[in-house]
């Protein structure tokens, strides 16, 4: 385990291969020297944080992501700087990014997204016990860990409930409920939403108001204007339709999910082989 208060350095790790490139920055598998703990090293340049005027969101991913505890949510073990840079000691997510699993599999069966979808709803149900809405639920911020289990990633869009969003929305639309298309206020139940885009866009492959002008995607998200192919599951589908609920009280409960038949239908006998072959009860 990465020890917490111990003061990190850049000479602190022996740094791996260049895992990915994103909008803010880079990130590395790297390896702590004193205890030999694999991690993910996520490097910031201090004069990018400035110019896109992200300081602010990157100091709050790392106040909220540095004290959550929950297997579906990715480790932030510290941090530390040098005189142009910024680092995250992060988790190292076994099997990389959701992103490029969806979009290399096209699509998942009804097995793989109800127990992912089961898991990102039990990440969302601690950081709602915490009064903390992530508000940026979408494949791109979720990564995979060793044993497949999902990781929730990049807090920097999280919120402490209930908040009225105070910066422009920048990325894709898709994930947006109307409460926020129409920038009325919010609060957690966004994520409901963002669940339900999820759960659709992981067993169809795309989102489900997807259009290419921004403007008819908002239309589409404001009329909840779904079409469910015929090849998604009657269980599957009346848990998106229970999600996608124009008016956020009406959204399905994220502690009745574990129960929705389609989750139960899909549980596997036993659990991933992180949970060895336990005998049934
Ligand atoms: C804004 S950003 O820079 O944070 N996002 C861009 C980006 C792009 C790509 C990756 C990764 C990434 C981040 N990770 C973190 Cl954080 C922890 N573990 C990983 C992590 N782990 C990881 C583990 C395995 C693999 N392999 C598995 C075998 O197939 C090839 C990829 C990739 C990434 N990857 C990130």
């Amino acid at each position: 385990e990465v020890q917490a208060h111990r003061q990190y350095s850049l000479d602190s790790f022996e740094i791996g291969r260049k895992l990915g490139k994103g909008k803010f920055g880079k990130v590395y598998c790297a390896r702590d020297k004193a205890t030999g703990y694999v991690c993910a090293l996520k490097v910031m340049e201090k004069k990018e944080l400035i110019h896109f005027k992200v300081e602010k969101q990157f100091r709050r991913e790392i106040e909220i992501q540095s004290n959550l505890r929950h297997p579906n949510i990715l480790r932030l073990y510290g941090h530390f700087h040098d005189s142009s840079r910024v680092f995250l000691i992060l988790e190292y997510a076994g099997q990389g990014e959701m992103f490029k699993v969806l979009r290399k599999k096209g699509r998942f069966n009804d097995i793989l997204a109800s127990q992912y979808i089961c898991q990102i709803a039990s990440a969302l149900s601690y950081l709602h016990k915490k009064h903390i809405i992530h508000r940026d639920l979408k494949p791109e911020n979720l990564l995979i860990g060793l044993d497949g289990e999902v990781k929730l990633s990049d807090f920097g869009w999280s919120v402490h409930t209930p908040s009225s969003r105070r910066t422009t929305m920048c990325g894709t639309l898709d994930y947006l409920p109307p409460e926020m298309v129409e920038a009325k206020d919010h609060d957690y139940k966004v994520d409901l939403w963002a669940l339900g885009v999820l759960t659709y866009e992981f067993l169809v492959g795309n989102p489900p108001f997807e259009e290419p002008a921004h403007k008819a995607t908002y239309k589409r998200i404001s009329k909840v204007d779904l079409k469910i192919p015929p090849f998604v599951s009657v269980e599957a589908a009346d848990l998106i339709r229970r999600l996608l609920q124009h008016q956020p009280e009406r959204r399905y409960p994220l502690d009745q999910i574990p129960d929705h038949p389609w989750i139960v239908k899909n549980r596997p006998l036993w659990p991933s082989s992180s949970g060895g072959q336990r005998r049934s009860s």
